[in-house]
C-alpha cells in the first residue's frame, strides 16, 4: 500500500504514544542506551530482523552502548510515513 507523509498533527499524537522520541531534522529520532555494547549490538540485530521483514530500515549510529537513531521514509523524500511510527514502536517493545 503507497504510504504517505503524515500531517504535523499525526505526528504529534505519534510522539504522545512513543517514549522519547522526537522531531529532529525532520525526521524521527531517539538516543538509546544499553547495558553494555553487546546488548546494543543484540537490540540492533533483533530490528534489523524486523526491519528487513517489512522493509522498512532505520539510519543509526553505534558507540559502544548507545544508539542513536533517525527514521524517515526514503520514497517520500525522507518524509515520516506510518512506517516509520510503526517500526519506533517495535523498536522500543525490542528495548523493553
Ligand atoms: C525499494 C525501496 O528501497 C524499499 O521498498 C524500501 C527499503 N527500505 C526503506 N527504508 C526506509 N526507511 N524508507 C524507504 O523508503 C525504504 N524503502
Amino acid at each position: 500500500m503507497a504510504r504517505r507523509k503524515l500531517t504535523e498533527k499525526e505526528i504529534q499524537t505519534a510522539l504522545e504514544e512513543l517514549t522519547d522520541w522526537a522531531v529532529v531534522d525532520g525526521k524521527l529520532h531517539k538516543a538509546y542506551k544499553f547495558g553494555s555494547f553487546a546488548q546494543a549490538i543484540g537490540w540492533m540485530v533483533s530490528v534489523a530482523l524486523f526491519a528487513d521483514k517489512t522493509d522498512h530500515h532505520p539510519e543509526w549510529r553505534n558507540v559502544y552502548n548507545r544508539v542513536w537513531v533517525d527514521l524517515a521514509t526514503h520514497d517520500l523524500d525522507d518524509a515520516i510515513s506510518e512506517l516509520d511510527v510503526k517500526l519506533a514502536r517495535q523498536m522500543d517493545k525490542l528495548a523493553g
